[in-house]
């Protein structure tokens, strides 16, 4: 679990501004773990961050303590753990009022809500495996979700229809955009796309390894070396995303660009049909969905 003060709590933070602090920047960090040898880990890791890590504290089994110190509350264990934290005695007034945001895949807002007070401001994000990179290498999806509980259900698509935001649900997006924006590129997405987008981006950096161990072996087979193989291939993925995020060219339109009649692009690309490449990768983000939505609710016997 992680926990965040924003900038108007923290004095230091106050002073070193000129102006007024900025109410959605998080200035201080609790991280919230069970076991006393992954605090020590996490300490370890902060510590080497220098003055950045110094401004995160690290504490095993005191998740009442930490929230009740906080604005905003990350939660980022297990889906099946869900229940049980938000349910420790105190934790649901502590959170009263405050935002509450999931990373949880397959837990649902609707869940959420029935754990916590009608107060507490519950989001859901997806942030992905190449946060760790950051937006460097290859920008990345995040999906956030806003509260349903007080929303019209016919303005489904709120990118094109957002919703009035009061001030305080403006400074709750401002604070969600400052925490994420800061490893990648953010969407707000309805809930209803939440499984999908779990699967073609949670997951979807394993999809993409298959793809791109697939083409290095192809290049070993035909005498490459493994270290060269990988990287032509690791390259030619990164760029070719790039011409669709940045350039905003149509993948169709990339293909066909690169495939010269009778040359050796149609010949590696009818390889692949007769493969039923397409159809595969479809149908791995379809099941990855299915068993997304499954992930958050009781087992069935
Ligand atoms: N991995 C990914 O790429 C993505 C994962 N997610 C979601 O993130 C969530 C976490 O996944 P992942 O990081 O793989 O899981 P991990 O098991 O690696 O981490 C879970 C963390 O929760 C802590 N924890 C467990 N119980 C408690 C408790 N009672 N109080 C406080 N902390 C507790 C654990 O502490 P301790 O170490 O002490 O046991 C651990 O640090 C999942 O819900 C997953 O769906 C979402 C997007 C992408």
């Amino acid at each position: 679990m992680g926990i965040a003060q924003n900038g108007s709590r923290t004095p230091r933070a106050r002073s070193r501004r000129r102006g007024p602090p900025d109410a959605s920047v998080p200035t201080r960090f609790i991280a919230c773990v069970a076991r006393e040898d992954s605090a020590t880990r996490l300490r370890a890791t902060f510590g080497a961050l220098g003055p950045l890590g110094a401004a995160v504290e690290v504490h095993a089994s005191e998740n009442l303590a930490a929230v009740q110190k906080a604005d905003v509350v990350l939660l980022c264990c297990k889906p099946q753990l869900a229940h049980t934290i938000l349910g420790e005695p105190g934790l649901k007034e502590a959170l009263d009022g405050k935002l509450l945001i999931s990373i949880l895949a397959g837990v649902t807002m609707a869940q959420m809500n029935a754990w916590v007070l009608p107060t507490t401001k519950v989001i859901r994000a997806m942030p992905n495996t190449p946060c760790k990179v950051r937006a460097r290498i290859l920008r990345f999806l995040l999906r956030l979700t806003t509260p349903t509980r007080h929303s019209d259900p016919r303005r489904h698509d709120r990118r094109l229809h957002p919703p009035p935001l009061s001030p305080s649900t403006e400074l709750d997006r401002a604070i969600i955009l400052k925490i994420f924006s800061s490893i990648g590129r953010c969407r707000f997405l309805d809930e209803k796309h939440f499984d999908a987008c779990t699967a073609l981006s949670g997951s979807g950096p394993a999809f993409a390894c298959i793809f791109l161990e697939a083409m290095a072996d192809g290049g070993v087979m035909m005498g490459l070396p493994r270290a060269e193989a990988l990287e032509l291939a690791a390259q030619t993925l990164q760029g070719t995303a790039r011409m669709v995020l940045q350039g905003g060219a149509h993948p169709a339109q990339i293909k066909d660009a690169v495939t010269t009649p009778g040359g050796c692009t149609i010949a590696g690309l009818l390889a692949m049909e007769d493969g039923r490449l397409r159809s595969t990768i479809a149908r791995a983000i379809q099941v990855a969905t299915e068993r997304a939505s499954e992930l958050g609710q009781p087992a069935k016997k």
